[in-house]
Parts: structure tokens; C-alpha cells; sequence
């Protein structure tokens, strides 16, 4: 059995993941950690009376209380860095959807993971539609190197753009490498109205709406056409079976994966 502590337990993520561990013959739910709704037991979050672990808002305490062999994360940009430090240093492996790491963070926790041999994952989508729909953006983007995204998410979501979004993005550039992309005499009569450029100069516009769980379109252009690459998670369901991948696989790993590609295609 593979020990599971979920942080962000209360949150949309947390609470599917609570579900999809608890059902799962060889995962065993250990532990359950939010800085909301401490003191309630988990089971109730997703109708399941019967499960009685605690949420707890200490995840240090937690570790080490129930040793766990692997943490999900899925909380917030300030605070998965943090988590995710601390579980490594107490050889727990990190699984983390969480969004909005910084690019320095992320060097931070890959050499701590190095250091220290211990395997983390982490992947801005864990939807096998949307890996797939980021592999085949690079692939077009060798034939149309002109492209924007338009990401579409809940109006809950804190980071903008999505973490996916960016990850797309840098797909596209590794294949297209130095391109000037558009017409660049235009004039935005509303600022931002042309969406955020990424550092590679991929445009980027972030739409947010209740009723939107998370969708992408991929946007190509070319001599007298077209290309739309377009993924929708209907559900939070979609992301489970990758995270579910990701909590097995990460107990062979050593040092840091990012992105579930590297674990479905290699
Ligand atoms: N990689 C993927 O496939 C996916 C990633 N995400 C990302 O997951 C993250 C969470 O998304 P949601 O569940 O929608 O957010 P949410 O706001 O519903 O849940 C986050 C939870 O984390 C808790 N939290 C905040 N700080 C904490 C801390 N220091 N320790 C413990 N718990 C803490 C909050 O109280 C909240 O309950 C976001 O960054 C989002 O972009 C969301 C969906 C899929
Ligand atoms: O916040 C969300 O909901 C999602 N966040 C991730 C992202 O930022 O890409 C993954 C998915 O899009 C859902």
C-alpha cells in the first residue's frame, strides 16, 4: 500500500483527490491537511461519513505523524513551494497540480529533490487530453509558427495565465525557436485588450466565467487557413487517473519530473 497525505484537502482539487485515493485498492489515505476547516473529518466532503481522517492545518505535524510515502498538492501559488520543501526534507515524494510556481522555486526544489534523491512530480495538467493537446500544438507549430492561446477556466481560479497555458507556450517555442510572430505596428485602444505575451512572444488571453471548469484552445494561423486545437475538462474527474499515475510512478523516481508527458510517453 502506498501511504497518501492530500494538501489542499478542501479545496475543488483536494476533494477529488481525497475520493479517488480513498477508492484506490492500493493507495491507503493517511492524511489530510487545509489551513480551512481544520478539525472536520474528510469523509464528509465528498459524502462519506465513514472515513475518519481528520482535516489538519499543520502539514510539518502531519508527516510526521503518519509518514506517508507520497503528498498531493493542490493548494495555491504561496503556498506549494513551502509544502513542497518541507515534504521532501522529510523524504515524503511530492505529486503537485498546484499552479503559479515560479521559475526560481522550481530550480530551488529541483535540486533540493536531487540532493536529497527523493522523487517529485510535478505537472501543470494532469488531463491525458490536455498532454496530448500540448503535443500536438508542437507538432503543428511546425508547420504554423503564428499561434495564440486562449485558456478558459472557473472565476475562482488565482493564477493567470494558467499553468498549462505557459506550458503550451514553451511546447510551441521549442519547436518554432525565433520567430517574429504578427504585425507589430498595431495600437491596443483598451491596454491588455491583446491578450499577455509570454517571454517567447506567444500572446496569451485568460478568460474567467462561472460555469468554465478549465479548456484551452490553441489557435493556428497560416497562408488562407486555420488550426484549432481545443481541450475542455467537463469535470475535476479528468485530472484523477493522472494523478492517481503520478502517485505510483513517483515512488521509483529520483529528483524531479515536470510534466505528466515525461511519464505517459517515455
Ligand atoms: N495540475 C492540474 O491538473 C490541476 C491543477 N490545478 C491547480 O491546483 C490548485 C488548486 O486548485 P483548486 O482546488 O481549484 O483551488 P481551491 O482554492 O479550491 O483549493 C485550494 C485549497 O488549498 C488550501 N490551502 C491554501 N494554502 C494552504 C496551505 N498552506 N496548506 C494547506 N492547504 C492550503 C485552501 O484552503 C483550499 O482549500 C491551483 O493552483 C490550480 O491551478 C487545478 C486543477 C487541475
Ligand atoms: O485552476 C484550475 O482549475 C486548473 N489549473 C491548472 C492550470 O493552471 O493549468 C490545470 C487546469 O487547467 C485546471
Amino acid at each position: 500500500m502506498i501511504k497518501v497525505v492530500v494538501s489542499g484537502a478542501a479545496g475543488r482539487m483536494g476533494r477529488e483527490v481525497l475520493k479517488a485515493v480513498w477508492q484506490t485498492e492500493d493507495l491507503d489515505l493517511v492524511g489530510a491537511v487545509d489551513i480551512r476547516a481544520e478539525g472536520q473529518d474528510v469523509g464528509p466532503l465528498w459524502g462519506a461519513p465513514e472515513v475518519g481522517v481528520p482535516l489538519q492545518a499543520d502539514l510539518e505535524a502531519v508527516l510526521l505523524e503518519t509518514r506517508p510515502d507520497v503528498m498531493v498538492d493542490f493548494t495555491s501559488p504561496a503556498a506549494v513551494a513551502g509544502n513542497v520543501k518541507t515534504a521532501l526534507r522529510h523524504r515524503v515524494r511530492p505529486v503537485v497540480g498546484t499552479t503559479g510556481m515560479g521559475a526560481d522555486e522550481l530550480e530551488e526544489i529541483r535540486s533540493l529533490a536531487a540532493d536529497l534523491k527523493v522523487g517529485c512530480v510535478i505537472a501543470p495538467n494532469f488531463a491525458l487530453g490536455a498532454v496530448l493537446m500540448i503535443r500536438f500544438a508542437a507538432e503543428a507549430a511546425r508547420y504554423f509558427p503564428d499561434v495564440e492561446i486562449i485558456e478558459l477556466h472557473h472565476d475562482q481560479k488565482l493564477d493567470a495565465p494558467s499553468g498549462t497555458a505557459i506550458k503550451t507556450a514553451e511546447a510551441v517555442l521549442a519547436v518554432r525557436g525565433d520567430y517574429r510572430q504578427g504585425f507589430h505596428g498595431e495600437e491596443e485602444k483598451i491596454p491588455g485588450v491583446r491578450g499577455g505575451r509570454h517571454a517567447g512572444g506567444i500572446r496569451i488571453h485568460s478568460v474567467r466565467l462561472p460555469g468554465l471548469v478549465a479548456h484551452q484552445e490553441v489557435i493556428f494561423g497560416g497562408l488562407g487557413q486555420t488550426l484549432t486545437i481545443r481541450h475542455d475538462s467537463i469535470s475535476r474527474d479528468s485530472f484523477m487517473p493522472g494523478v492517481l499515475l503520478a502517485v505510483r510512478r513517483v515512488m521509483h523516481l529520483e529528483g524531479v519530473v515536470y510534466g505528466l508527458e515525461n511519464l505517459i510517453f517515455a
